[in-house]
């Protein structure tokens, strides 16, 4: 489980009781560039140790992150003859793209989640148009001819009904060329020209060009500064002791998403019956879920946004609900 923030919300939503199915958190993002307490390479050895138990690991970073230093982990001489990478996805919140909020021209939090989008699009072969349910045939080409345009070398274009998506689309399909996957100049699909053409050099990661932004030195460093946390995305964890008026909580934690430029809200919380609810909001999209009652379990919301103020929002809270949040 990798999250954002310092506090995993994910986690209790995971069926884990399945045997031989362990949990571990790697905490505060994906750092993945070596070194001790690098949670990520420990892991990548781990899994190595254990070769014969899988067939496939799906690596999945935060939504803020651009996989870059994952890959250049994976072709480290550590890892590259135990691990091919086989293909590295972005999944899109379609309603988003639609609404705008991964074009530029908005405020800078707009404009770094545009950023992000643009860097995670260069580097995927595969792109999956997700949350389709609600969108008619129009909206769906449209959203796949903004893909398109932004990033024409992404190879394969999928739909995912329902977050659902066949394993056969994602998993095995060696995109990445031979086990010694030091290079990733693998032909694209497309013109007859594009198939003669790499795709960019990921070995070395050396003084191309991304998107907007000028040609510029890729060393680790400057993608984990620049790509891995724009230091502006933030999350803090707000706890309340009381039972909780759902749907007063879920309106004004709407409003709060509305008002301030706050990406991501998740938790649990429980209200005056005693039933406990996981709630999940991307911007001012919200809703609950019946979660597992746990007697203990404090009242708690993780928000992520672009430098949204902890204090702003609490007062957002106190002025629109009883129960005190803090
Ligand atoms: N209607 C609908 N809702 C979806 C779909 N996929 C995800 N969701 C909902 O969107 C909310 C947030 O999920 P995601 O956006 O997938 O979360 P994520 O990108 O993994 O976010 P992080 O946990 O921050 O990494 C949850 O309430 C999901 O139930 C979908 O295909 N359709």
């Amino acid at each position: 489980m990798n999250e954002f923030g310092e506090v995993s919300i994910d986690a209790p939503l995971l069926d884990t009781r399945e045997e031989g199915v362990e949990l571990h958190d790697v905490h505060g993002g994906l750092l993945a560039y070596g070194g001790e307490g690098d949670a990520f390479t420990a892991t990548l050895r781990a899994l190595r140790g254990r070769r014969h138990a899988f067939d496939h690991v799906l690596i999945e970073t935060s939504g803020l992150a651009v996989p870059t230093a994952v890959m250049v982990t994976l072709q480290t001489p550590e890892f590259a003859d135990a691990f091919l990478l086989d293909a590295t996805l972005v999944v899109v919140d379609t309603p988003l793209l639609l609404e705008g909020a991964f074009s530029t021209g908005g405020d800078a939090a707009q404009a770094s989640a545009a950023s992000v989008f643009d860097a995670q699009l260069e580097y995927a072969d595969v792109a999956v148009l997700n949350k389709i349910d609600g969108l008619d045939d129009a909206a769906l080409l449209q959203a796949e001819a903004d893909v398109r345009y932004r990033a024409p070398r992404v190879r394969f274009l999928e739909l995912a009904y329902g977050a659902r998506l066949d394993t056969q689309l994602t998993l095995g399909l060696n995109l990445h060329g031979t086990r010694r996957a030091v290079t990733h100049a693998a032909p694209v699909s497309g013109t007859p020209s594009d198939l003669a053409a790499p795709l960019h050099d990921h070995t070395t990661l050396d003084g191309h060009s991304h998107g907007d932004l000028d040609a510029h030195v890729h060393s680790l460093s400057t993608h984990q500064h620049f790509h891995e946390h724009d230091p502006g995305w933030q999350s803090f964890r707000l706890t309340s002791p009381e039972p909780q008026d759902l749907p007063a909580l879920l309106k004004t934690v709407q409003n709060v998403a509305r008002v301030f430029p706050v990406l991501r809200v998740k938790g649990f919380v429980g209200d005056a019956q005693g039933e406990r609810h996981a709630v999940q909001a991307v911007r001012s999209r919200i809703e609950a879920l019946p979660a597992p009652a746990r007697a203990d379990a404090p009242n708690e919301l993780i928000f992520i946004g672009y430098h949204v103020s902890r204090k702003k929002v609490i007062e957002a809270l106190q002025k629109a609900l009883p129960q005190v949040w803090s």
